[in-house]
């Protein structure tokens, strides 16, 4: 009987033995059922002829002289080319110990001489058979781990751009609805005076390009509202503003804040961030108080301007990004390059177009809408009722100096409608209105002077509903960086 899976391709065979008879008696049982034998007389010629013609079968004697048999198995098993292919003994040894070690050394089996036909023949298809399933399945296995492998790494691709995509949406929801909030409070510039008229015109001019705008003037003149105005008018207005306050993070955090880091570039670096370079691409970055840019950050500031690229904190690879880039500053630039605090090739970059908003003192025109605005807005936020603003008030309002400009005209009428007891404005202005005209004070001054004020009035509480920041319309820790740089202590 012919157990083999496929008799129409004879299996070959090899027919080790130092003895002729031997070979010729085993070849005469074989060749009859049809194997294709081969035939050989010394172990040292085993290696090369099975590596030059592998057959699916080996006959093995183990005494021999030279390379006996045992020493042949070892060195078909220790070599990957040949060690699969199954190895029968032959022997007149009828010790145990011997058939043990043929075992040992990688035999499939034993056939004892003087050798019984069927016995050779039921031996030798046995294992045809065997080795054929195991060739099959080995066969199955590799199959199904390339499958397996092949699924995971799909899976893995999958979940890397899920995870970024995951990121991604996260920060750009958290600007969204920044946005919203924003957008809610101040959804127009407000004034008529020829020189905001000016100002609006100019931004009209430039939003829909790409160029980068620089936007000048003082603290609390509408810099950020400019800002979003040209976001709003540009062709990127469907995706966030993103923004970035160089004043209120510390310069170490700067960095990583606006070019990301991976997780472990520096102490306290938990997890990956994407950067906000990053997350503005194919959008608008607003870079507030560009002026407190750390000079050793200026130059890869710089090479995004101008080649759209860079690297995250602890990650060589260069990414690209197309930034429109918004920044302001209340600081006079053109003398911090002179003071070699600001790069001058970063500061012409940035200045393509300068944009200057004017002080609220010079456009006293705009006063009265403001003031208008604000009551309607604050009364409606507070649950009150102003019907009336005197014109002595009104009057009083254009004539004050207001240093800190529409942001601090809005706080004193917050403060004006909360603290009105009736339906009539009465505004408190600050008794000594800060001389912002004199002439020997630097602008650093006047606004550690108006910040010591503020805090004096508060006694130096900075959150809260009475504190600080709050009259100020900065944020507590953009306050006490500020009081920082500044050098405001409590005396
Ligand atoms: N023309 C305007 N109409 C209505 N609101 C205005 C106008 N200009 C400024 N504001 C309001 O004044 C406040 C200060 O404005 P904004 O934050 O844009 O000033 P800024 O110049 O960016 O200030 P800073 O230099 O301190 O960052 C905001 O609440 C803003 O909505």
């Amino acid at each position: 009987m012919n157990i083999r899976q496929t008799p129409e391709t004879p299996a070959s065979i090899l027919i080790v033995d130092d003895l002729p008879d031997n070979l010729r008696l085993l070849s005469d049982i074989l060749q009859d059922q049809g194997y294709l034998v081969r035939l050989l007389r010394q172990g040292e010629m085993v290696l090369p002829s099975v590596l030059s013609l592998p057959p699916e079968l080996i006959l093995l004697d183990i005494m021999m002289p030279g390379m006996d048999g045992y020493e042949v198995c070892q060195q078909l098993k220790t070599d990957e080319r040949t060690r699969d292919i199954p190895i029968i003994f032959l022997s007149a040894l009828e010790d145990i110990a011997d058939k043990v070690k043929a075992f040992a050394v990688g035999g499939v089996d034993y056939i004892t001489k003087p050798f019984q036909a069927e016995e050779v023949l039921a031996r030798v298809q046995t294992h045809l058979t065997l080795q054929q399933y195991r060739a099959h399945l080995a066969e199955l296995v590799d199959e199904r781990t390339r499958e397996l492998k092949h699924a995971n790494e799909q899976l893995q691709t999958a979940l890397a751009e899920i995870r970024q995509l995951k990121d991604q949406l996260q920060v750009e929801n958290l600007y969204f609805r920044e946005e919203i909030k924003l957008e809610h409070n101040f959804d127009e510039i407000l004034g008529q005076s020829p020189l905001l008229a000016y100002t609006l015109f100019k931004v009209a001019q430039v939003a829909a390009t790409d160029t980068p705008i620089l936007i000048l003037g003082e603290t609390g003149v509408g810099k950020e509202l400019i800002a979003r105005a040209i976001h709003h008018a540009s062709l990127r207005k469907d995706r966030p503003l993103v923004k970035v306050n160089c004043a209120a993070l510390p310069a170490h955090l700067i960095e990583s804040e606006l070019f990301g880091h991976e997780r472990g570039s520096f102490t306290g670096a938990i997890a990956k961030r994407i950067g906000r370079f990053e997350l503005a691409d194919g959008a608008t970055l607003f870079l507030d108080e560009i002026g407190e840019l750390p000079l050793e950050l200026q130059p890869k500031l710089l090479r995004v301007i101008q080649e759209g690229e860079f690297e995250r904190l602890g990650n060589s690879r260069t990414l690209k990004v197309d930034v429109r880039l918004l920044a302001a500053t209340n600081r006079n630039l053109e003398a911090e390059v002179h003071a070699k605090k600001f790069r001058q090739d970063l500061y012409y970059r940035l200045a393509v177009y300068p944009l200057t908003i004017p002080p609220l003192r010079e456009r006293r025109d705009d006063i009265p809408l403001l003031v208008q605005a604000f009551v309607r807005k604050f009364s409606k936020k507070h649950g009150k009722l102003i019907e009336t603003i005197p014109q002595a008030t009104l009057t009083a309002l254009q004539q004050y100096a207001w240093p800190g400009n529409v942001r601090e005209l809005e706080n004193v009428i917050e403060r004006a409608v909360i603290t009105t007891p009736d339906h009539i404005l009465r505004v408190e202005l600050p008794e000594t209105p800060i001389a912002i005209t004199e002439p020997t004070k630097t602008l650093e001054t006047v606004e550690r002077d108006y910040i010591t004020q503020v805090l004096k009035s508060t006694n130096w509480r900075i959150e809260g509903p009475k504190g600080a920041a709050l009259i100020l319309g900065l944020h507590p820790n953009t306050l006490r960086f500020r009081m920082q740089k500044l050098n405001i202590k409590r005396s």
